[in-house]
């Protein structure tokens, strides 16, 4: 499945003016394929990652997923896509403080409505495979930033999203943990044929990337593509 975002603009008003966030951007990203969105600080990737979401509304423009246009979506049929579809890694691992690591990703299922007790296997191998064998039974504070970091993706993954959007995930990481967490992003775009788009500032480790765009005052242009 694809995301394919089209002539997307957003704005935000600005006192009696009106800011333009995201300017007439187009983007597709293919199963399999992860994007880099590279870009200064305040150019608009956090607004794009969002109506990527369906968390926010363009103002005007395309949101496809999966061949689904999301414009046509009531808000509880754009929660339901989201749910079944869409994977959100945000910046800071918003991990639950008395929660073990597979309660984490168990907690996750328990909101999609699934048995919990059939996916304790799947979610201690979804662990595993973003590298934490022997460590599902801690808690955040017994795990390191990159750790809290890869629980984070593991439970972005655990609905088996086709697409999954990651904003900076690198940011409270030096620059081995940072390297690996992109390593194990592109890796699982591969393995699970998802459509990635990573938001960064972070213009290290964009080798991973089949493609990187950068944008600048809410527009978007190609930087290099190794598709
Ligand atoms: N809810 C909002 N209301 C008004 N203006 C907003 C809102 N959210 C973002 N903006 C403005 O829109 C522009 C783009 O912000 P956005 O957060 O998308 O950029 P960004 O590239 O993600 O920045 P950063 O890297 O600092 O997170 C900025 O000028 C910001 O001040």
């Amino acid at each position: 499945m694809s995301l394919v975002l089209t002539d997307l603009r957003v704005t935000y008003p600005d006192g009696d003016r009106v800011l333009t966030a995201v300017d007439e951007v187009t983007l597709q990203v293919d199963a399999g394929q992860l994007v880099a969105v590279v870009g200064p600080s305040g150019s608009g990737k956090s607004s794009l990652l969002a109506v990527a979401a369906t968390l926010l509304r363009p103002d005007s423009g395309r949101v496809v997923i999966g061949g689904v246009d999301t414009g046509g979506l009531s808000a509880a049929g754009r929660a339901r896509l989201r749910l079944a579809e869409v994977g959100i890694v945000f910046q800071q691992p918003n991990l639950l403080a008395s929660l073990t690591a597979v309660e984490q990703i168990l907690a996750a299922h328990h909101m999609r409505g699934r048995s919990v007790r059939q996916q304790r296997r799947a979610a201690a191998e979804l662990l595993a495979a973003v590298g934490l064998d022997g460590k599902q039974h801690r808690r955040p504070h017994q795990l390191s930033g990159g750790e809290r970091q890869r629980v984070n993706i593991a439970r972005a993954l655990s609905g088996r999203p086709s697409v999954l959007l990651v904003d900076e995930p690198t940011a409270a990481l030096d620059h081995d943990r940072g390297r690996q967490i992109v390593e194990l992003l592109a890796e699982i775009t591969r393995q699970h044929q998802v459509a990635t788009v990573m938001v960064t500032h972070d213009t290290e480790h964009l080798e991973h990337a089949d493609e990187v765009v950068e944008m600048r005052d809410g527009r978007l242009s190609a930087l290099s593509s190794h598709r």
